[in-house]
């Protein structure tokens, strides 16, 4: 096992539990707490040209703070690495459980369809793009709660979500037409394609645009056309066609998916997205953490305030806060 000095007394590393491109993801016990971890490792050197995709990654996860967008506790940058320390999703990727399955009944599908929503319309409505929605970047807790995760191709148009984008990115295969032409796109209208892709891999177990040839594969995609397999209810292919709709002008937009039939058919309800709990001065888990450092509430308070929300401490008071949440006692591990 590769020693880490920097993580040295703060994580113990365990197993990998995915690695990626130029990412390495490795289980990991938050020392302090105790609590599982997960630290997407990334060696400078294999960056490269994508070392400003984590510092993107980086600032979007401090500003989107929402129950299904996966949380970033701690960053730590040494000459070599960054680590960046997130929340442990046991249930591994959505697409494993739909493949387990082999496709999901719609009452299901459409429990983990609203949880998307909820946070694309979260991030939408702060300005951000994914540019990347595939069940791999989809997670499951241990509550079969999603987690979106992977923000390294995120946008933050800077005059907004009307503003037109340009860089081709993400998979083809989850990829809208107009990204795939190299038109200039609009991000919310990207994500509403690739959410269209992610809700049939859930209603049909397999995807509606798929070629071993990528000529193909694009063709497909600009075509439009995919399978109705029998099972599809008719509100379900109604709300497939509305989101893979080529012309991205005739697309659904994220508001009206927020309120469709189909969405609100059971809860009746629109799905709102509730802002995650923000950086709200918990005294009880100040205490816990009070009674280790000798500190006051007052002062871990006024340093978490002041920090960048991405050091050692962040994560304490952000894992003792999700303990507390999860209805579990708090506790600090005493130096041994
Ligand atoms: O928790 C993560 N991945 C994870 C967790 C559990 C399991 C897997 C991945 C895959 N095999 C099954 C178990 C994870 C969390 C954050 C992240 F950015 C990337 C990955």
């Amino acid at each position: 096992m590769v020693r880490y000095t920097a993580l040295k007394g703060l994580y113990d590393l365990e197993k990998t539990i995915g690695s990626g491109g130029f990412a390495k993801v490795k289980l990991a016990t938050h020392v302090a707490t105790g609590e599982k971890v997960a630290i997407k490792i990334m060696e400078k050197t294999t960056l490269g040209e994508d070392l400003p995709r984590v510092k993107l990654e980086v600032e979007a996860l401090k500003t989107l703070l929402h129950q299904h967008i996966c949380r970033l506790y701690q960053v730590i940058e040494t000459e070599n690495h960054y680590f960046m320390v997130l929340e442990y999703c046991s249930g591994g990727e959505l697409f494993d459980h739909i493949v387990e399955k082999n496709r999901l009944p719609e009452i299901e599908a459409r429990r983990f369809f609203c949880q998307i929503i909820s946070a694309v319309a979260y991030m939408h409505n702060l300005g951000y793009a994914h540019r990347d929605l595939k069940p791999e970047n989809v997670l499951l807790d241990k509550e079969e709660n999603l987690k979106l995760i992977d923000f390294g191709l995120c946008a933050k148009p800077k005059m907004g979500m009307q503003a037109h984008l340009y860089t081709s990115c993400g998979s083809p295969t989850y990829a809208a037409p107009e990204l795939i032409m190299g038109k200039k796109y609009l991000g919310s209208e990207v994500d509403i394609w690739s959410m269209g892709v992610l809700l049939y891999a859930l209603l049909c177990g397999f995807l509606p645009f798929d070629d071993n040839s990528l000529e193909n594969l694009y063709k497909k995609i600009l075509s439009g056309k995919y399978e109705e397999p029998y099972w599809l209810s008719h509100d379900s292919k109604a709300l497939i066609k509305s989101m893979l709709q080529v012309d991205p002008v005739k697309r659904i937009t994220i508001h009206e998916l927020c309120h469709h039939p189909w969405i609100t058919s059971n809860s009746l309800k629109p799905v709102v997205f509730i802002h995650k709990t923000k950086f709200e001065k918990d005294d009880e888990v100040l205490s816990t953490m009070s009674a280790i450092c000798g500190e006051s509430n007052t002062d871990i308070w006024k340093k978490l305030m002041r920090s960048d929300r991405t050091d050692y401490r962040t994560a304490t008071y952000l894992l003792l806060l999700d303990r507390k949440l999860r209805g579990l006692s708090l506790k600090i591990a005493t130096k041994s």
